[in-house]
């Protein structure tokens, strides 16, 4: 080809083209940063170091904040118990305060999860460069924007400069055709190709999720399969903006001012047909059934109606040593069906499930059924509008008569780094995204499910495949 003005292009590549300020062979590019997130728990250091050196926030305006991570979720009126939480906290309300950087305090009817809050306010916006310190950033490429987790001293060079360095990374399709069945929903969908790809298979690659099964999926699901990309090692996940993202943003606070202006750049940034991506890989919708871990990372996962594996089954030498650990750890004797492992907790929250349709979901299916009285549950909106909304549909009656506990918005169980946590050997259903070894509190057990399965899970105190679910309208 003689000019590469014409050369097709992927989304991630017109986004990369778009934001690089500086590049030279083999070495990291400048890019331009859109939106900054920012939570209590890797804030803190980025903004010593600020003050130390005598620097300001470069661009105050795209910056904002909230505490989320260490944030208990019950008896709020009281001051946070743990002294490194309350100081963290703190920290960030002095910081924000001194910076101007506008900050989701707790108490505030927008606090949340920092990746539910930016879509929810309309911040997040197709095209953009996203980042925080925080390994889920991923959850923003649900819009067709590049969305980085990142380290702390990281954190600092946005602060200060509002740029990045960053490797030029590959890309891999994953293209997922047909429709998900009824009772499969966008968190089985994710897990199950972590499954097939395995939590290396991203690593070095930014993802596009494509195919119709994608098209398909709400906001709100999009965001869930966008999330859990760095549980398969990539550097980011995305899914090209089209009428559901567009309608998804109409009329948030922070969405743009000319909105249908908006729209028509957006429209321009899906990949071009005929786009090259270094990698693709191509799955049916239809192969895709509820899924459950069993093991201690996410790709350690089967569907409900299969068994627990028997480590010799699983590839390698390797494989088969960290499966017999996994299973250990776990307390899972091989050959038991998925569906006979016993739960003590139930975790329905988190980044990847706690939006309201996650609740609706989890919300339909305890309508009229208790809580097993083996199982202790709880539902954590993922941030303040969530549960609000929650509130205005009654879904927290549902869950409160059913015997679920119902939370103000934060991280929660997701990570043992609040009051919320498993106690050693507590096995949990758990709509969140990590089933590594003490993720949930020390020596706790986690299996990852939908919000549905969760819910199920509950009822009945051991797994159960939601689509025989008995619902009761
Ligand atoms: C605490 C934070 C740095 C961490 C992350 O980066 O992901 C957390 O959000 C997590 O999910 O483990
Ligand atoms: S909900 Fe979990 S995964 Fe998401 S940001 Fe919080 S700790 Fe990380």
């Amino acid at each position: 080809m003689s000019s590469n003005v014409a050369a097709p292009r992927t989304m991630f590549q017109k986004i990369w083209d778009e934001h690089v300020v500086h590049s030279e062979p083999n070495k990291q590019s400048i890019i331009y940063i859109d939106l900054q997130l920012v939570h209590e728990v890797t804030s803190p250091q980025a903004f010593e170091g600020l003050r130390l050196a005598g620097r300001k926030v470069r661009r105050p305006e795209r910056t904002i904040a909230t505490p989320d991570h260490n944030v208990p979720t019950s008896n709020r009126n009281l001051p946070i118990a743990d002294p490194i939480a309350r100081q963290q906290v703190d920290t960030l309300r002095n910081n924000c305060r001194e910076f101007g950087v506008k900050l989701y305090d707790l108490g505030d009817s927008h606090q949340g999860i920092v990746h539910i809050i930016g879509p929810e306010l309309g911040y997040t916006q197709p095209g953009m460069t996203i980042v925080c310190g925080d390994s889920h950033t991923a959850t923003h490429g649900a819009f067709g924007a590049l969305a980085f987790g990142m380290g702390t001293s990281e954190v600092e060079h946005v602060l200060a400069t509002q740029t990045l360095l960053q490797y030029y990374p590959k890309t891999y399709e994953l293209r997922v055709g047909g429709q998900l069945s009824e009772g499969v929903t966008a968190k089985d969908l994710i897990l199950y190709l972590i499954g097939q790809i395995s939590m290396h298979g991203g690593t070095g690659y930014v993802l596009e999720y494509t195919g119709s099964a994608i098209r398909s999926l709400s906001m709100e699901e999009r965001m869930t399969v966008c999330n859990m990309s760095i549980e398969a090692g990539a550097r980011a996940g995305m899914i090209a903006p089209d009428e559901t993202t567009f309608d998804y943003l109409r009329g948030r606070p922070h969405a743009p001012q000319d909105f249908e202006a908006a729209v028509q750049r957006w429209k321009s940034l899906p990949s071009d047909p005929g786009a090259h991506y270094d990698k693709v890989s191509k799955f049916d919708g239809a192969d895709i059934e509820p899924q459950v871990t069993w093991g201690t990372n996410p790709g350690q996962v089967s569907s409900i109606s299969a068994a627990v594996p028997n480590p010799a089954d699983c590839g390698d030498e390797t494989e088969q040593k960290s499966t017999a650990a996994s299973l250990e750890y776990m307390g899972l004797k091989a050959g038991t069906p998925l569906s006979e492992i016993d739960l003590n907790r139930v975790f329905i929250g988190s980044c990847t499930n706690a939006r309201i349709e996650d609740l609706r979901a989890a919300a339909k299916v305890a309508k009229g059924y208790r809580v097993s009285s083996k199982v202790n549950a709880m539902v954590v909106p993922g941030s303040s509008q969530v549960k609000l909304q929650a509130e205005q549909e009654g879904l927290d009656k549902i869950f409160s008569e059913a015997g679920f506990d119902w939370r103000e918005a934060g991280c929660s169980m997701c990570l043992a780094m609040n009051p919320d946590r498993l106690e050693p050997g507590e096995r949990c259903a758990s709509t969140s995204n990590r089933n590594f070894e003490g993720r949930q509190g020390k020596g706790g057990r986690t299996h990852l499910v939908s919000p549905a399965m969760a819910a199920a899970a509950a009822i009945k105190g051991h797994f159960n495949d939601i689509r025989q679910w008995d619902y009761k309208a």
